[in-house]
């Protein structure tokens, strides 16, 4: 293409102009999981081209409720605006606590958000370490973690056969697993602050779901080299792929870079929910998906092992699953 020369004045409106066209990412009615086993099966299909081309996909239909989405924003944006004395009670940088609550960018990748995180399944063995305040957090958070733990299940079971896997693939050991809850919360961008609030990274685990309040995150798609912004459908649920699904498929998906811009409108809340096996039940590639043609790509690790590795080495892996690569020198 020809340089392109344009006076000062027109310059000026380009910059402001919203960034190019993204790509359109997929958006998958999760009804057709629980119909007759021909939609079914082409619900699988659809979920399996969603996580080889992209590695995200939004679900609509996914059967929960839209009050029990609402309360848990609410939840969330209530704990924020508690005193910062409350909030300091769970502050910790000890990224082995069941909770802990930061502002700053001591965990690396974090720009202007705070967070709070805590882990959520089985709910009687965590709820116990969770605020106390609002008093409708343990009751309205409860309800939306156990409502995206029977959501995370039915995907990884879709996922997995979309793999070849068979029905019910590792199911008793998905259920017992990890579910892991990071609340978000972003200021308003201001143009004397950073754009971004959350640097790009790669979630752990096998699957990430993430309830927005509004539009702030971003993707890069395996492969891609330019963000594209996840459209903010009310009522969807977005999912993505966690470094453990690429370990498991044998690189078959990838684990997908994403990251959370400021809007320039309002302050943001999000609710990432990270799904995996227990933490200490290592994950290593599905012997299924290896062969001579397919020789294993990844090294087996644990959620331990990848709590273990993070504090030192956030700055040098956008994401994890790289420091799992078998050298094939
Ligand atoms: O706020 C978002 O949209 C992204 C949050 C996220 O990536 C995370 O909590 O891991
Ligand atoms: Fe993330």
């Amino acid at each position: 293409m020809p340089p392109c020369f344009l006076p000062a004045s027109m310059a000026s409106q380009v910059a402001q102009l919203p960034p190019p066209p993204s790509r359109p990412l997929p958006v998958i009615n999760l009804a057709r999981l629980r119909k007759d086993p021909a939609t079914r099966a082409l619900a699988i299909q659809d979920i399996a081209r969603a996580c080889r081309e992209q590695g995200c996909f939004q679900v609509v239909n996914h059967g929960v409720n839209k009050s029990v989405m609402k309360g848990a924003l609410e939840a969330a944006s209530e704990f924020f605006e508690l005193s910062p004395e409350y909030k300091e009670l769970f502050a910790s940088d000890d990224i082995r606590r069941p909770i802990r609550y930061d502002t700053s960018s001591r965990d690396g990748i974090s720009k202007a958000r705070s967070f709070l995180k805590h882990y959520a399944n089985p709910l009687e063995d965590w709820e116990q370490y969770w605020p106390m305040h609002p008093p409708s957090y343990r009751k309205k958070m409860g309800e939306y973690t156990v409502e995206i733990q029977r959501v995370s299940m039915q995907l990884m079971d879709a996922i997995l056969q979309g793999l070849g896997l068979r029905p019910l693939y590792m199911q008793e050991k998905l259920e017992k697993g990890v579910q892991f809850l990071a609340l978000n919360n972003y200021p308003q961008f201001s143009h004397r602050g950073d754009e971004v609030g959350l640097a790009a990274h790669s979630d752990y685990g096998f699957l990430t779901v993430l309830l927005q309040s509004s539009p702030g995150l971003e993707v890069m798609p395996h492969g891609d080299d330019a963000w594209t912004a996840v459209p903010f459908i009310p009522g969807a649920l977005h999912v993505h792929i966690g470094d453990h699904l690429e370990v498991l498929s044998n690189g078959q998906l990838k684990s997908l870079v994403h990251r959370a811009v400021l809007n320039p409108d309002e302050a943001r809340i999000s609710i990432a929910s990270i799904h995996g096996l227990s933490v200490d039940e290592k994950v290593g590639c599905a012997e299924e998906l290896v062969d001579e043609k397919n020789p294993e790509m990844y090294r087996e690790s644990s959620f331990q092992d990848f709590l273990d590795f993070l504090p030192s080495n956030i700055n040098n892996y956008k994401r994890f699953v790289e420091s799992l690569k078998i050298d094939k020198a």
